[in-house]
């Protein structure tokens, strides 16, 4: 296994070790929280009785594989915890998601969860959030909201199929631009930004959860917690 993967299985397999009998879990998107799952599915296996709420074609897809009993949030309007990834955070626990375009769902069950694990290696910790910010659209909105990112400061592209020609499609039918906004000074403000451009679901920035977030950075031997004010 790379380095890497340690590092994510390592980080995985703590958050798994979080859940409780009986909780509803927050299945997040990526490779990071296949290995929560993984770890989940042998829990399970040695008589754990909770259910996942996925937040992906992806996630329900492999926990289908692993064994783990699903549910939706219409089943389970509020969870216990949700365990997810990230593509950036900050100090201040701030994040971007959705290179897996799933930020929309993945922010619904963040939102109903009263817990929020994040799931990491190093290498997305980030004295400043400057990722790309993906955000979410409904195809007939697509131009005009781009032309909105241009005014905001940023630069949208339209994220391309790979194996597919043309836009990335998201699980919910929809368009996934990435917008470069470089150094991002105010995240809480952009995000309610781009958050309120009519035609818009939802963007990657993850700025309103800190205070029930706990990051869990895989390491090739341990992992380091990092919660709020530390
Ligand atoms: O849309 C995708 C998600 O926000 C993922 O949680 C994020 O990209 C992290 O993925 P990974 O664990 O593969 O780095």
């Amino acid at each position: 296994m790379t380095d890497a993967n340690i590092m994510k299985k390592n980080a995985g397999y703590y958050a798994a070790e979080l859940v409780e009998d009986g909780m509803i879990v927050g299945l997040g998107t990526g490779s990071t929280v296949f290995f929560a799952m993984e770890k989940l599915s042998s829990m399970i296996n040695g008589g754990l009785d909770i259910v996942g709420v996925p937040t992906s074609y992806q996630a329900m897809r492999r926990a289908r594989e692993y064994g783990i009993p699903l549910g939706t949030l219409d089943d389970y309007p509020t969870l216990d915890l949700a365990i997810d990834g990230a593509d950036q955070i900050d100090p201040k626990l701030r994040m971007i998601k959705g290179r897996g375009a799933a930020q929309t769902m993945e922010k619904c069950v963040c939102d109903a969860a009263d817990s929020f694990i994040v799931v990491s290696d190093p290498s997305k910790l980030s004295d400043r959030l400057d990722a790309v910010v993906p955000v979410e659209v409904i195809p007939f909105a697509c131009s005009t909201m781009m032309e909105t990112v241009r005014k905001l400061g940023g630069v949208p592209v339209v994220r391309e199929g790979v194996k597919k020609d043309g836009p990335v499609i998201t699980d919910s039918g929809n368009f996934e631009i990435d917008c470069s906004f470089g150094i991002i000074k105010d995240p809480e403000s952009l995000e309610s930004r781009l958050n309120n451009i009519p035609g818009v679901l939802s963007c990657g920035l993850f700025t309103q959860y800190s205070s029930k977030t706990r990051v869990v950075i895989g390491k090739k031997n341990d992992v380091e917690v990092i919660l709020l004010g530390d």
